[in-house]
């Protein structure tokens, strides 16, 4: 079953959307595609979940240079959070990923964020295993209005979800997606489906969450999720 990630910006939309989502995401969507709340608003939001569901927070669009990525996921990290993701924006990847490390190895889930629209090739996911990342995912950088699956097609997501599992790391897939896109996504068994902008009001990102929008995600996935059990049933 693919979980419901929902990015939310505040405590207000926190409380919209708290009974509908598997994982909370604290984002910035006016900031860039990974945004970064301020520290006291992801620590408020913290507190207000309570542990009722897993929270994961953004550190913003950094370029990749080792010491400010580390001490962004350190800062982000000790606010309480589940999970902190990392946008693998350009610049030092290889060297972000070395100096992760250790924290991610003793405890930090660290989950990576690859962008289906940069020109640059993935790395190999096993890079991030090996690094003892949590998880990765796959976004778009450039919130332009096109989805995830205008940059890539089944068999490369299918490809990501199956190497993802193959190495141990939860896999979730986003990218401006819509309702329409949910049953092709979930049909591939990602952990996770990310969404801020068809939670929104007119699917704008930057504006706030529709309580009728998120239901109207929320049912589409469950319904995908329950015909697929269904078919592992028969
Ligand atoms: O992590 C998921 C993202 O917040 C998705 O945002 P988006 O639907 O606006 O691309």
């Amino acid at each position: 079953m693919s979980r419901l990630l929902a990015s939310v910006n505040s405590l207000q939309e926190t409380e919209l959307v708290l009974s509908l989502a598997d994982i909370i995401d604290l984002k910035n969507p006016a900031m860039g595609a990974l945004g970064a709340l301020p520290i006291e608003v992801i620590e408020q939001i913290v507190r207000y979940v309570d542990g009722r569901k897993p929270i994961s927070a953004t550190i913003g669009d950094l370029v990749m240079e080792p010491k400010p990525v580390l001490a962004a996921i350190q800062a982000v990290a000790a606010t309480g959070v589940d999970i902190v993701k990392v946008g693998m924006f350009a610049g030092e990847q290889l060297a972000c990923i070395e100096a992760i490390k250790p924290i991610a190895r003793s405890g930090t889930k660290v989950v990576a964020v690859l962008f289906a629209d940069s020109q640059q090739t993935f790395l190999p996911l096993e890079v991030f295993a090996e690094a003892g990342f949590y998880g990765v995912m796959q976004d778009t950088a450039i919130k332009n209005g096109s989805s995830l699956l205008d940059h890539q097609d089944l068999p490369q997501l299918r490809a990501f979800v199956q190497e993802a599992r193959v190495n141990d790391l939860i896999c979730g897939l986003a990218g401006s997606l819509r309702v329409s896109d949910i049953e092709t996504l979930a049909a591939l068994k990602p952990d996770y489906l990310g969404f801020r902008s068809a939670l929104c009001q007119n699917g704008n990102r930057t504006k706030t969450i529709s309580a009728t929008s998120a239901a109207a995600v929320q049912e589409m996935l469950f319904n995908c999720n329950m015909a697929l059990k269904g078919a592992l049933a028969v």
